[in-house]
């Protein structure tokens, strides 16, 4: 048994706005160091949470947490299609301990998964089917909200359980950090968007999907152009998030509200949640040591973009 974190920021933008070349280049760079760290810890294991972007959650039915027992990505903005690797019956087991160590997570034996997913499996493993995979989603985007407590405490159920299994396990996170790309809001769509948001989006119509990219490209041209045409990034916060996590401080993150959070860092900086979640998963193993931190205001991406990784501290002597 031993587990292996590593948090990753996810952009739907790269490839269509991307920074200058040497940012493009620093980035690369960050994505090689923690592929070959992790490739150096062959898993045979991922837990990988992520958000979802109304691709394949809505508010038909909107979980704060969902366990995939089987899951396919639908391939938005050039990331790869198609199922994920899913053991079937670690998933089932994965759930169970979760809600016995009282976090209610919904399962889905049929998930759907957009890009917070796809990517970071594409990047970090080299594709979809690269290792087996409990895709793990914790709503970031659709009021009401899951707490960083409650993220906390889905993290510290599945590395007890993880602790059990008798393998090597990577705790993947994706998303965050301050940003707040044009996901639509269900208090502000017209009707035709919100009959989309609670579930009609599910199969979005090619011209639509195009649209809805095209926006978020748009906006992304407009962000670089002036930085309050979104809400705007916040290096020093990314920071001091990124500080809490080093230092084993995610408790600290208990008492944050999420208005509060929104306010300070944008209304998609929830995806961090998974980052909580990822290292409290990790501190089930006992302390543990960070390496690969990075961290850069990116406004072609709208994004505070920024990555952590980490692993036990060797027992002592
Ligand atoms: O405007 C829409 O309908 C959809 C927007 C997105 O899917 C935007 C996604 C952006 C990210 O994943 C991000 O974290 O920046
Ligand atoms: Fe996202």
């Amino acid at each position: 048994m031993s587990a292996f974190v590593h948090c990753l920021s996810h952009t739907p933008l790269v490839g269509y706005v991307d920074p200058a070349p040497q940012v493009l280049a620093e980035v690369d760079g960050v994505i090689d160091a923690a592929r070959e760290r992790i490739a150096r810890f062959d898993p045979q294991l991922v837990v990988l949470f992520a958000p979802d972007h109304y691709n394949g959650f809505f508010y038909d039915v909107m979980p704060a947490f969902c366990i995939g027992m089987a899951a396919h990505a639908i391939g938005d903005f050039d990331t790869a299609a198609g199922p994920l690797d899913v053991p079937k019956a670690l998933a089932e087991s994965c759930a169970q301990a979760v809600l016995d160590a009282g976090v209610d997570a919904a399962v889905s034996y049929r998930m759907q998964v957009d890009h917070g997913f796809a990517q970071p499996l594409e990047l970090l493993l080299g594709g979809l089917q690269r290792c087996p995979v409990i895709p793990v989603f914790i709503n970031s985007v659709a009021v009401p909200l899951p707490s960083f407590k409650r993220a906390r405490l889905l993290g510290e159920a599945i590395g007890q359980w993880a602790k059990a299994l008798d393998k090597r396990v990577l705790f993947l996170a994706s998303g965050g950090l301050s940003h707040q790309p044009p996901v639509p809001e269900l208090a502000k769509v017209d009707a035709r968007m919100a009959d989309r948001l609670m579930g009609s989006g599910r199969q979005l119509p090619a011209d639509e999907r195009q649209a809805r990219q095209n926006r978020v490209i748009q906006a992304a041209r407009a962000f670089v152009e002036d930085p309050n045409s979104l809400h705007p990034l916040n290096p020093a916060w990314d920071q001091q998030f990124l500080d809490s996590l080093e230092q084993g401080r995610m408790r600290d993150l208990d008492s944050l509200g999420n208005d509060a959070l929104s306010a300070l860092a944008g209304k998609s900086t929830h995806e961090v949640k998974t980052w909580v979640a990822a290292f409290a998963a990790l501190s089930a193993f006992g302390p543990y040591q960070t390496e690969g931190r990075y961290y850069r205001p990116i406004p072609e991406w709208i994004a505070g973009f920024g990555a952590l990784g980490a692993q036990p501290l060797p027992p002592h002597p």
